[in-house]
């Protein structure tokens, strides 16, 4: 049986539980099952309730405490600790149907991925456990406020890649937050950071008016260094980006329906979702729509 899944990532505050709250709503909407499943060992809150919880295995907040830890120690302790015990995400995945997506909404600590492997260890189980047998896709969140920022663009879309060469597993990167920059930034050089080039670096007039070029005091090293080191080292990553051609965009608009939509229908395409699903009579959506009916 097939197993199909999303791995949301992306840096802190990037959107990523609000963006896995409209995915549910609109999967929901669709008639079409889900499984959320919470990795952050610190999040509370949920408009939905997660389905597993890491907080039922470990919680950051009993770690920081017993052990004496810091927030970033204590995150990576829980991490560990489930990569030590993960029969607790084998035994509530293993009996879902291929009708499920499973939504695995992770914490927006860089280094879980990077300095230490522990999101590739996870991803490996999950995609090549014989019971399991996962097919995943990567959704990472990158805020669309940062293109007001040039350097910062593509500072993430560098930790962007990083993740699909750590992961190596299909992957769809999503600008998200778009409400908060449809005004402010036109359409046609918004275009510029789906599919980002060299060139936007290269461009006279930063998107960002308190980023333009001004007279560099060589007395202020902060201006030295955020001027022309940091244009040099900015241009050799936008080249590095450029080169391999891998990094492009989805927009996200989490108020949208159609957007949440479109960015589903990407995630499905890369895990070949519908391609697993028993073709469905006309007469079995009547029959589920009176179910629900009956349910109230
Ligand atoms: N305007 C706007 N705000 C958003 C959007 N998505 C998220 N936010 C806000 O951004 C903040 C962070 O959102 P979260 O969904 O918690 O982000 P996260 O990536 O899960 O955060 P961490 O788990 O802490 O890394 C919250 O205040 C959200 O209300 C969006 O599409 N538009």
């Amino acid at each position: 049986m097939s197993k199909f899944g999303a791995l949301v990532m992306g840096p802190a505050g990037a959107g990523k539980t609000t963006f896995c709250n409209a995915l549910i709503q609109h999967l929901r909407l669709n008639k079409r099952s889900c499984f959320y499943v919470n990795l952050d060992p610190a999040a509370e809150d949920f408009s939905y309730e997660p389905d597993l919880d890491i907080k039922d295995l470990i919680s950051l907040e009993d770690v920081m405490e017993e052990l004496g830890l810091g927030p970033n120690g204590g995150l990576i302790y829980c991490f560990e600790h489930l990569l030590q015990n993960l029969d607790f995400l084998t035994t509530a995945l293993e009996p879902l149907s291929e009708e499920y997506l499973i939504i695995l909404d992770l914490p927006g600590q860089i280094e879980l991925y990077t300095h230490i492997p522990v999101v590739p260890t996870l991803v490996k189980h999950l995609t090549r456990f014989g019971s399991l047998n996962v097919s995943l896709c990567a959704a990472y969140l990158l805020e669309s406020t940062f293109v007001i920022d040039r350097a910062k663009f593509f500072a993430g879309t560098l930790s962007a890649m990083s993740a699909m060469i750590m992961l190596e597993i299909p992957h769809v990167n999503i600008l998200s937050k778009m409400d908060l920059v449809k005004g402010s930034v036109p359409k046609r050089q918004l275009k510029r950071f789906l599919d980002p080039d060299t060139s936007l670096l290269d461009d006279e007039s930063p998107a960002d008016p308190s980023r333009s070029s001004k007279a560099v005091d060589p007395a202020d090293t902060e201006s030295v260094m955020g001027g022309a080191s940091f244009s040099k080292l900015n241009k050799a990553v936008a080249h590095l980006i450029d080169d391999f051609s891998m990094v492009s965009f989805l927009q996200l608009d989490v108020q949208d329906e159609d957007s949440v939509g479109g960015v589903l229908s990407y995630i499905d395409d890369a895990i070949q979702y519908h391609e697993a699903q028993e073709p469905r009579e006309p007469n079995d959506e009547i029959a589920d729509y009176g179910d629900d009916e009956m349910m109230g």
